[in-house]
């Protein structure tokens, strides 16, 4: 099996329906991610008992705080030993320095640090209103220049900016893309989509999945599904 590239996103209401929905996952097809919403109500025992069943998560809470605050939070997920933690670029380079810094301990084991550029929920028409003049492309390069000057793995971006960003910033340099919709699947609240074939032919590293796998019939099989055209686009 080569590099899982699938990220499931966890985004149930309770640990519960969480662990009935993972146990029919393979998991060496997918990582999962654990986001605001479960990890709210079920917390560090579910990233347990996920990891005890084999898999890796991503533990998604987007820190955005100061310094200090995000560096602790960031340590706390380190000692859980998730795969992967994030946190919002906009936070500033000193906070995700702080962040990158408080990993130093961990080695090899280190989660993988990436920060959040600008929403795959958000439109180019939408940046004026909190602020952001420049163009859609802009914001989310000078946030991954940010990210990758303050020593981040990568950045959580959409695949439409995955061209741009290997381009400037390199192969090495992690894209995580969300807004991944299968062909013909609703897109929902996002608005920067893109086909899993089409995300791996623009260089994404990684493909977050909720809905399209949750609302499944047979979850392993879109599942597998999806890593079967993942492989035929990556030859
Ligand atoms: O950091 C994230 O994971 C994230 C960033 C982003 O810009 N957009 C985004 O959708 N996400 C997360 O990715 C998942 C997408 O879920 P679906 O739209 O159901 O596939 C959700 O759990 C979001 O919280």
């Amino acid at each position: 099996m080569t590099e899982k590239r699938i990220i499931v996103a966890l985004d149930f209401d309770d640990a519960e329906q969480a662990l009935a929905f993972v146990k029919t996952l393979d998991p060496q097809q997918c990582r999962v991610k654990v986001g605001k919403e479960l990890f709210t109500t079920a917390g560090p025992a579910l990233v347990r008992t996920l990891h005890e069943l084999g898999f890796d998560v991503f533990l998604d809470l987007k820190f955005h705080d100061i310094p200090n605050t995000v560096a602790k939070a960031v340590k706390a997920a380190a000692e859980l030993g998730v795969w992967m933690v994030n946190v919002h670029a906009s936070g500033g380079v000193d906070m995700m320095k702080a962040a990158r810094h408080v990993l130093e301990p961990y080695g090899e084991k280190r989660p993988k640090l990436i920060a959040v550029t600008v929403l795959t929920s958000m439109a180019s028409e939408s940046l004026p209103e909190v602020g952001i003049q420049r163009s859609l492309n802009e914001q989310v390069l000078a946030l991954a220049e940010l990210a990758k000057s303050a020593g981040l793995d990568g950045v959580v971006c959409s695949a439409r900016e995955a061209v741009m960003l290997k381009g400037a910033l390199g192969a090495d340099f992690l894209l995580v893309t969300p807004g991944i919709r299968p062909e013909g699947f609703a897109t929902h609240d996002q608005h920067r989509v893109m086909s899993p074939g089409a995300a791996i032919d623009a260089g994404v590293d990684f493909l977050v999945l909720g809905r399209p796998i949750r609302e499944s019939k047979d979850p392993n099989a879109t599942l597998s599904a999806i890593n079967q055209q993942i492989l035929e686009h990556l030859v």
